[in-house]
């Protein structure tokens, strides 16, 4: 598998790759020659400065990952990635601090004017007076998103002996609180913010929260840092009210349009402190990054779950690790149960008794559903895209969870409901790692869910799964493994076969023709 390395990152994250890939270096692609060679790559990695764009995402044939070594997804279409079943993944911790020391380096730098004080005594000037500064102490400093590096320059502000107020409607008050933070509204902060920090990402929401009207709204002689992203503030607004005395100064690291184009208005202000997107850049912070993005793109690539994709239901190790062995088994349960399935789907009900029931078992349901998906679809489906896919298919996806178990310590039931019936498939692990097919649509069973498995439900009676074996024999189709399983109740039984191969249709014929044979199915678990 190819990886296109498009952006700058550090050598460890690459020498990581290089370890299982082949990897190309190729930076400052323009968007043609991005979109000229992304057919050839299976995985692509960037910072901020490439733009991956819906053209370049639809010309990604191969492409099975994205990843950003850094926070900030913007530069990428994830909606176009996300339907297209690609999964676009960043390394949201490893600068996280680099980007907190730097918002208190610009906070400082902009309270005591340290980038004018140092360019006046470069042109041999001594301007004591004029580069008089203010202290952080005692002042208020409003955050906007309280997340990573919001709570890191919380807690700065708050050594320094700040009072700290936050705007971020999706942490709780307990967490804020913990934090020694006060969670208030937008207009609120601003009214008594001395400074004002953004750590937001940039959103639909987010784009242009600080326009001309915010702004207005702040307290006069207030101070703005923004490390998050440019497109947050409008920034002709934020000039203006620069210009105007509005605001005593503003230190900015990220803007509207990167590099800064020369007729950017904040360039031709004194009372400003700019840094070219340097949040990120610490020889630490970009280890990490390329690491932890290394790290992600190669469990992409070998089809194992990411805990960094911003495009799928984001998952905890600790989870991961319990559910793990289990994915597998439910994607195959997935495909077993719509192969035996008769008519349309309509609901997926997956029932996880025993301890799995305790977890966060979302990623299993999406991988029942991935299972059921990938053989009717002509597309690739994987845990990215088979949510919205099954959405748009129509058909309903249930969790029903309980502690209770019979035999197995824990069982996983998928019962998918058609306008014709419903057929069950449940699995359970043996050992630590090995899953096993244990009912089928009623029937103990002990199956190993994979390759070709002939299913035969059939009356109980002797004769019948000796002449199945003879039809196959006679044609040279090697049985592989075969059990018979039952129910007590309907003096019926079901044979399952693995074969070595795929039976033609007219040996399936012979075998249903059988006497006593009431259906027979051959269902690949092979997977796409
Ligand atoms: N300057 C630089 O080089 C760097 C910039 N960044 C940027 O910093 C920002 C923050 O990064 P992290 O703290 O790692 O992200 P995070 O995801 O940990 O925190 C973002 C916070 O914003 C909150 N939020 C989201 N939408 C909101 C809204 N509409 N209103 C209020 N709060 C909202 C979230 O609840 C979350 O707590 C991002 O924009 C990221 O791209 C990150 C690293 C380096
Ligand atoms: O890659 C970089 O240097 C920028 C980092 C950044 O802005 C982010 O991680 O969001």
């Amino acid at each position: 598998m190819k990886i296109l390395v498009a952006d700058p990152v550090s050598e460890k994250g690459i020498a990581l790759l290089q370890k299982e890939f082949a990897v190309d270096i190729q930076l400052q692609l323009s968007p043609d020659e991005l979109m000229a060679i992304i057919g050839q790559y299976d995985a692509l990695v960037v910072r901020s400065e490439t733009k991956v764009t819906a053209p370049i995402i639809e010309a990604a044939e191969r492409l099975k990952v994205i990843g950003r070594a850094g926070v900030g997804v913007d530069n990428i279409d994830v909606e176009t990635a996300t339907k297209k079943g690609i999964i676009v993944l960043n390394a949201p911790e490893g600068n996280t601090m680099a980007a907190t020391e730097h918002t208190v380096a610009m906070l400082l730098a902009l309270s005591r004017n340290i980038p004018q004080a140092y360019a006046s005594m470069k042109a041999g000037k001594w301007e004591r007076s004029k580069l008089m500064g203010v202290e952080v102490r005692g002042k208020t400093l409003g955050v906007f998103g309280l997340g990573r590096i919001g709570a890191g320059v919380a807690k700065r502000a708050i050594a320094m002996e700040m009072n700290v107020m936050a705007y971020d409607p999706y942490i709780s008050a307990h967490q804020a609180k913990s934090l020694g933070v006060e969670l208030a509204e937008i207009d609120e902060i601003l009214a008594v913010a001395d400074f004002v920090t953004l750590h937001l990402p940039l959103t639909v929401e987010t784009r242009h929260l600080f326009n001309a009207d915010r702004l207005a709204k702040l307290k006069p002689g207030a101070r703005l840092v923004n490390c998050a992203r440019g497109g947050i503030i409008d920034e002709a607004a934020l000039a203006a009210a620069l210009a105007a005395g509005k605001l005593a100064g503003a230190a900015i690291d990220v803007f509207g349009k990167e590099p800064i184009e020369a007729d950017n208005p904040l360039l031709a202000l004194d009372n400003v402190v700019l840094t070219p997107h340097l949040g990120a850049s610490t020889a630490e912070a970009q280890i990490g990054v390329a690491v932890d993005v290394a790290v992600g793109i190669s469990a992409a690539l070998k089809g194992e779950p990411v805990t960094t994709a911003v495009n799928m239901a984001p998952i905890p190790r600790h989870v991961l690790d319990i559910i793990k062995p289990y994915l597998t088994l439910a994607e195959k349960m997935g495909c077993l149960a719509v192969h035996l399935a008769e008519g349309r789907i309509s609901e997926l009900q997956v029932e996880y008794n025993g301890e799995i029931s305790g977890i966060d078992t979302k990623m299993l349901t999406t991988a029942v559903v991935k299972g059921v998906l990938n053989p009717i679809l002509q597309e690739r489906v994987n845990f990215v895209n088979a949510p919205g896919i099954v959405k748009t298919r129509g058909i309903k996806i249930r969790e029903v969870k309980s502690k209770d178990t019979t035999h197995f310590a824990n069982l996983i039931t998928v019962r998918a409901a058609t306008d014709k019936g419903e057929t069950v498939v449940a699995g359970a692990l043996f050992g630590k790692e090995e899953g096993r097919i244990v009912i089928i649509d009623g029937y103990r069973v002990d199956v190993e869910p994979k390759g070709w498995l002939l299913i035969g439900p059939h009356i109980d009676k002797p004769g019948i799964v000796g002449k199945v074996g003879t039809a196959l024999g006679d044609n040279n189709i090697n049985i592989v493994s075969m059990q018979v399983g039952r129910t007590v109740t309907t003096g019926t039984s079901i044979m399952v076969m693995a074969v070595e191969q795929d039976i033609p249709t007219p040996i399936m014929l012979k075998i249903k023709a059988v006497d006593g044979i009431l259906d027979a199915k051959l269902v690949n678990l092979c997977g796409k």
